[in-house]
């Protein structure tokens, strides 16, 4: 004779009734039934007020399924539940993470940002980012600046990143500093129409499911001015500080201001300024001529009370070594503009910001 089946001990209990007088499998009272070899363990989930009701029911059922061919232990346990649905929790929840979060594994964030477009941001950063990794630091760079991302190129880094788990991305890598740039997301010639929702989900993304590894600190070359991206960034995690690039023009430096005081409202602290382009030395014969004008940026750093990081000559190699795929850091490491970055990069190692 074979032991009893699910589907018998189930043919037995649908016999007997609750005391409404459905059947008590029908009722949805008899729940999580197992039948292991002679063994069978159910769970009747009752109404709490009705337990005294349903224990010589309960007994009923005991004895039912024991009868049943190969059968030797069965327990039903009867389980209460409140018929009236709880009240509401009014209570706030247990606090969802708000503020600014550190992201795992990488101690610093520095945003390098810029008022204007075209003063040089992204050949800052990506010559820091180098200059920092030739000090031994672990550097990463992460390409926020949506509107025209340029560190593939400076950095001459091509190709679509892996995503080998298809949850998280794995950043590409070149002299030295490990980087991820929305530009590898879409096609260089593609203009990128993005809306706020998408910038800050991008932002987020390139944040936290890239897989930067340990960094001791990660730039973050901003678009200009100050949107969506530098408002999420500084919500979202902790900015070890920013970094302000400018051209010594006064349109250059009325929009640097705006993004100083973006940044003092979102209370990241203003590691310094850097004067971009400040003097253009002829590649030629070494002449020096102010295009844009000279120590503005100088000026308004000690009128803002911050640090001038360095004031960066305007150099036809320091152009061909950024469009060439090697920063003049790399390229040049020691000729005179490229230790202007250089001098940076220590300046941030000795501030304890990089
Ligand atoms: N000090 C410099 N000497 C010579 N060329 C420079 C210098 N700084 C930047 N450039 C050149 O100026 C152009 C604009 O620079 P870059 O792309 O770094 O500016 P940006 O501020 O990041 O611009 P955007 O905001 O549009 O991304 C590039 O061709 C770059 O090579």
């Amino acid at each position: 004779m074979s032991t009893a089946t699910r589907e018998d001990v189930l043919g037995v209990l649908k016999e007997i009734n609750a005391p409404d007088g459905t059947d008590i499998v029908s009722a949805g009272i008899v729940r999580a039934l197992n039948v292991d070899g002679g063994t069978v363990r159910f769970v009747m989930e009752i109404p709490g007020s009705a337990a005294k009701a349903f224990e010589p029911i309960r007994d009923t059922a005991e004895a039912k399924v024991k009868a049943l061919p190969g059968i030797q232990t069965v327990s039903a346990m009867l389980t209460a539940h409140t018929a009236q649905a709880a009240p509401p929790d009014l209570k706030p929840k247990a606090a969802a993470p708000k503020g600014p979060q550190k992201i795992p594994g990488i101690d610093r964030i520095v945003a390098i940002a810029s008022g204007k477009g075209g003063v040089g941001k992204s050949t800052v950063s990506a010559n820091l980012a180098c200059a920092l990794a030739a000090e031994g630091r672990k550097v990463g760079l992460l390409d926020a600046d949506v509107y025209g991302p340029s560190q593939p190129r400076m950095l001459g880094v091509s190709g679509r990143p892996a995503s080998p788990d298809g949850k998280t991305i794995l950043p590409m890598r070149n002299h030295g500093v490990t980087m991820m740039s929305l530009g590898l997301m879409t096609n260089e010639d593609q203009a990128v129409v993005w809306r706020g929702p998408m910038l800050m989900g991008a932002l987020q993304q390139m944040l936290t499911q890239v897989q930067w590894g340990a960094l001791d600190v990660l730039l973050v070359d901003l678009p200009p001015g100050t949107g969506d991206v530098q408002m999420t960034l500084s919500q979202k995690s902790e900015v070890t500080g920013a970094v302000i690039v400018s051209t010594p023009q006064d349109v250059a430096l009325i929009d640097a201001r705006k993004g100083i005081d973006m940044f003092n409202q979102l209370n990241v602290p203003i590691l310094g300024m850097i004067e971009n382009m400040s003097t253009h030395i002829c590649s030629q014969c070494g002449h020096e001529e102010h295009v844009f004008g000279h120590g503005g940026v100088a000026a308004e750093a000690e009128k803002m009370g911050v640090p001038l990081l360095a004031e960066v000559p305007l150099h036809l190699d320091i152009r061909l070594a950024a469009d060439g795929g090697a920063p003049i850091v790399v390229s040049k490491p020691e000729s005179q503009q490229a230790r202007a970055f250089r001098d940076v990069a220590r300046k941030l190692i000795d501030a304890g910001a990089a």
